[in-house]
């Protein structure tokens, strides 16, 4: 058998404890073959294809990015300082109107870089030119829940039709890439961004076909106002008259959501993506981290885009998470530091639906070795604690998924970063001189 061993670390295991365990991969299944002491397994161990030496280092579940739209990392820095709206429509939508197929596969290079630098091996992405990030996601070696992502609004008819099919299409033509490891949704771009007629019906053909919805939802209060007047009920009730809830189905933000949104989300099934630092940058408001999962909701971390966070270090969104949702709760004890290691693992693979988020026998072997020597990081009173506290990105000595080593010791195996990142500076600065050009 081909296997994989990490061995002389710390693992963090599904309940949440620590313990000084071996693991044992099967590369062929690319799931766990086996996590114990030494004589669980030493026999292992001696025959293994390939050793990951985890020695002063926390073994973790790869990290799961629950809402992205990864090639933004070409836009990273390029317009902050403004509430989502004119931050959209005067500097986001006007660049990526001069995007071609080509940047935005080079800015998925630029961004699952990022990504496998810190420790995030699954991530869901709304974009355009999916077959293009699909590619990456396949090279890369990581796993990916993708999809086209429609607007509607100031299209005409034929333009606004056309958008849906494509994300429909998308979602059919891309499931199973990569060897499985690129899964599809169908994916609205909002509730006010997208019409109700194109909504209704992309929805309801997503739900016959058994495909996913993804959607940004409840992100600001400039949002929720106009379809709280035009309808005379809140958004996730409208989301859910309109066929957007249910099982398998996850939406982006949710910060301002009732209590009897909450219950809507919690008795359908829905995950809710919750992305602190692009809430906070956009000024949009605090998502109720601790009432929806006191409702028994999913709740999974995103970074949003890099243009509105404005990285892609999953170990900031655990920090951010855990003291906003402090803030918000106006509650010390609210998200502690287990609630948000659980929402950047398991939380995050049970939104998306893809397998990972657990360090257990039969789960998908997708890993990261945390170093844990650094000054910032000692002493290590708590391992867990450090992760939502005190762990960089930078912190990641190798990332694993589906049993295959796509960092070892901080060098990225499954892409060229020198050249990653010089074509990606090139393919932006091209970029903003079209946009200046256009304008
Ligand atoms: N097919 C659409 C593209 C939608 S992709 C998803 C969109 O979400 C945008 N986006 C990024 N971050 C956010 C956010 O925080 N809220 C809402 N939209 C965002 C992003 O810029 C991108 O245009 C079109 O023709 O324009
Ligand atoms: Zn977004």
């Amino acid at each position: 058998m081909d296997t994989l061993c990490i061995t002389g670390g710390r693992v963090l295991h599904p309940d949440g404890r620590v313990r000084e365990d071996d693991i044992v991969v099967d590369r062929d299944e690319g799931t766990i073959l086996a996590v114990g002491g030494d004589g669980t397994v030493a026999d292992h161990v001696d025959g293994a294809s390939e050793t990951l030496d985890a020695t002063g280092g926390l073994v973790i579940p790869g990290l799961v990015n629950a809402h992205t739209h990864v090639s933004m990392t070409l836009l990273r820095g390029y317009a902050d300082d403004k509430p989502l709206d004119a931050w959209l429509r005067e500097d986001v939508w006007p660049a990526e109107a001069e995007l071609t197929d080509d940047d935005i596969e080079v800015g998925a290079e630029l961004g699952v870089l990022e990504m496998i630098r810190s420790g995030t091996t699954a991530f869901a992405d709304m974009y355009f030119a999916v077959d293009r990030v699909a590619d990456v996601v396949d090279r890369a070696g990581l796993r990916a829940r993708l999809g086209h992502g429609v607007v509607t609004i100031g299209k005409g008819e034929e333009a606004a039709v056309a958008d849906v099919e494509e994300s429909l299409a998308v979602a059919a033509d891309l499931d199973g890439a990569a060897d499985g490891r690129v899964r599809t949704a169908f994916m609205p771009h909002s509730l006010t961004t997208v019409g109700e007629e194109y909504l209704r019906e992309g929805l309801e053909r997503a739900a016959a076909d058994g495909i996913p919805v993804h959607l940004h939802a409840n992100e600001t209060r400039e949002e929720v106002d106009p379809i709280l007047e035009e309808r005379g009920e809140r958004p996730i009730e409208y989301a859910d008259d309109i066929g957007a809830l249910g099982e398998g189905n996850f939406l982006a933000h949710c910060v301002h959501v009732d209590d009897a949104e909450i219950e809507l989300l919690a008795g359908t099934g829905t995950a809710a993506v919750h992305c602190p630092a692009s809430n906070m940058k956009l000024a949009s408001g605090m998502a109720p981290v601790q009432r929806l999962r006191e409702a028994g909701v999913t709740v999974a971390l995103g970074t949003d885009g890099a243009a509105s966070n404005n990285d892609l270090d999953l170990f900031d969104e655990m920090r951010d998470a855990a003291m906003v949702g402090k803030l918000a709760a106006d509650d010390a004890s609210a998200v502690p530091a287990g609630a948000v290691v659980e929402m950047a693992t398991a939380g995050g693979a049970d939104a998306l639906g893809l397998p990972g988020g657990r360090i257990a026998e039969g789960a998908a072997a997708d890993l990261a070795v945390v170093d844990l020597g650094a000054p910032h990081l000692t002493p290590v009173h708590d391992p867990v604690s450090h992760l939502a506290y005190a762990v960089r990105g930078s912190d990641v000595r190798h990332t694993v998924c589906d049993g295959r080593v796509l960092m070892r010791d901080r060098e990225v195996l499954t892409l060229d970063a020198d050249a990653v990142r010089a074509r990606a500076a090139e393919a932006a600065s091209d970029l903003v001189s079209r946009v200046e050009e256009g304008a």
